[in-house]
């Protein structure tokens, strides 16, 4: 008898194949699983074993059918006369990753269709539905330039999180920020010392922050500056929380939760004694890594920041895990990915953490709370309950001058709320910074 699919051409000969079928893997797993799609690619493409220019192909069309996955979903959806079909197997995710590349990614059409033919005949289940699959597909190349005409970037954010956007920062805000995740970012780097110079010579713009957003899209290992640790890639936002604490050389400061360690460069670039701890081996050494390339030092311990006992310091920052909301545009499967019950589960354990954190903080000294969150819960909802519940801390308030005179990104009680949005550039892709809550705390 013969073998199934004995007349199929060989797996690997058609250019890109490879590439998608990691991009369907992926966005299978991520959409299952609820894993990182950074961390899953990275396990994955390890395993695939692909040339560096398939692997980041696979991450390119895998990052788009995330970031437009709402609009794939409905648009994929309304040409399937009877719905998804039932027991298809890999059908979804194949048709997810071709419909990305067919109408975000620059690709001949028949060469899109054509790769996801031969991935839908590759499993039993799904291969039944094949000529259904190629119906949709060429649809939707026929269709593409109305389809790209009525984006609405708010079909691209999941109901819960645009209710709570709404609910938080009103329609309008809600759905800037939702335009914001439609733009691929930029890249933003904090620079050791003169600014100025790496912008003119990496073709950046100086933030009002500070931070260097480049115009290109070069890959960093091979930029100038990279090898030597002039600098690190940090999102504008993130570079906030840590000037916040306003360190001295020689303080002693604490940054909880860690890892990857782009907070931990930061204060210990400022000079201070800095001990970063962090409960994940895998991201410290990471973090070891950034410390090495930089020519940093910092005490790096492996501990739960829970039960973490040190002497106290000068100086906390507590940068606690979260939903990551604040990061869906250079992580758009973090809007899929995440669930309203995991805000509720982290929000505890930022209370716990908090808690530690503001044993470890001296009488007199400076804590900073921050999540990239743009959940109330995560941000200004924990730190009301925290000073309910701790009387010897109050509120530092943060002035404008702080954070390059971006007034528009502070509390009325003087606490960092950045949104996707704000903070207007040449064009839309060279705008917004991530959303992030930052609070600083006296204890008295
Ligand atoms: C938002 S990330 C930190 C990013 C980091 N501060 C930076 O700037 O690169 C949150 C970190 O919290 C760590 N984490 C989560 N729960 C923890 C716990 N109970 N104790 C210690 N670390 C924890 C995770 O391993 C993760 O590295």
């Amino acid at each position: 008898m013969a073998a199934p699919h004995e007349n199929r051409a060989p797996a690997d000969d058609a250019p890109g194949l490879a590439a998608r079928r990691l991009a369907t893997t992926l966005i299978d797993e991520v959409l299952r699983a609820g894993t990182a799609l950074d961390e899953t690619f990275e396990r994955m493409a390890q395993a695939a074993g692909l040339e560096p220019a398939d692997a980041g192909l696979a991450r390119a069309i895998a990052t788009v059918a995330f970031r437009r996955l709402g609009t794939i979903r409905q648009v994929v959806g309304a040409r399937l006369e009877r719905g998804s079909p039932r027991k298809s197997g890999p059908f979804e995710p194949i048709m997810v990753a071709a419909a990305a590349q067919l109408l975000f990614l620059d690709v001949p059409d028949h060469a899109a269709v054509d790769l996801a033919i031969r991935q839908l005949h590759e499993d039993a289940r799904s291969s039944r539905y094949a000529s259904l699959g190629n119906a949709v597909l060429r649809r939707l190349a026929r269709e593409r330039e109305a389809i790209l005409a009525e984006l609405d970037p708010l079909t691209d954010t999941p109901d819960w999180l645009r209710e709570s956007w709404t609910q938080t920062y009103g329609p309008d805000i809600a759905k800037a920020i939702a335009a914001a995740h439609a733009e691929e970012p930029p890249l933003d780097l904090t620079v050791k010392s003169d600014p100025a110079g790496w912008a003119a010579r990496l073709d950046g713009i100086v933030l009002p922050t500070g931070s260097v957003r480049l115009r290109g899209r070069e890959t960093v290992t091979g930029l100038p500056g990279f090898t030597e640790g002039e600098w690190w890639v940090q999102d504008a936002a993130a570079a906030l929380p840590a000037r916040l604490l306003n360190v001295q050389p020689g303080e002693r400061i604490a940054d909880l939760c860690a890892a990857p360690g782009g907070k931990t460069v930061q204060l210990a670039q400022s000079g201070a004694e800095v001990v970063a701890v962090d409960r994940s081996g895998p991201r410290l050494r990471r973090l070891k890594a950034n410390l090495d390339r930089l020519g940093l030092s910092a005490e790096v311990v492996t501990a739960d920041v829970a039960t973490f006992e040190a002497e106290p310091f000068d100086g906390v920052l507590l940068d606690a895990p979260c939903s990551a909301t604040g990061t869906i545009r250079r992580h758009p499967d973090v809007a899929w990915a995440k669930q309203p019950e995991d805000v509720a589960k982290l929000a505890a354990l930022q209370a716990r953490l908090l808690d530690q954190a503001a044993r470890l903080t001296k009488p007199g000294g400076r804590l900073i709370y921050c999540t990239c969150s743009l959940e109330r819960t995560e941000g200004e909802a924990q730190i009301e309950t925290f000073l309910a519940r701790n009387d010897g801390f109050a509120r530092d308030p943060i002035k404008p001058e702080e954070i390059g005179g971006q007034a528009e990104a502070l509390t009325a009680l003087g606490e960092l709320r950045t949104l996707p949005h704000q903070l207007a550039g040449e064009t839309p892709r060279l705008s917004g910074w991530a959303g992030f809550y930052a609070c600083r705390l006296i204890r008295s």
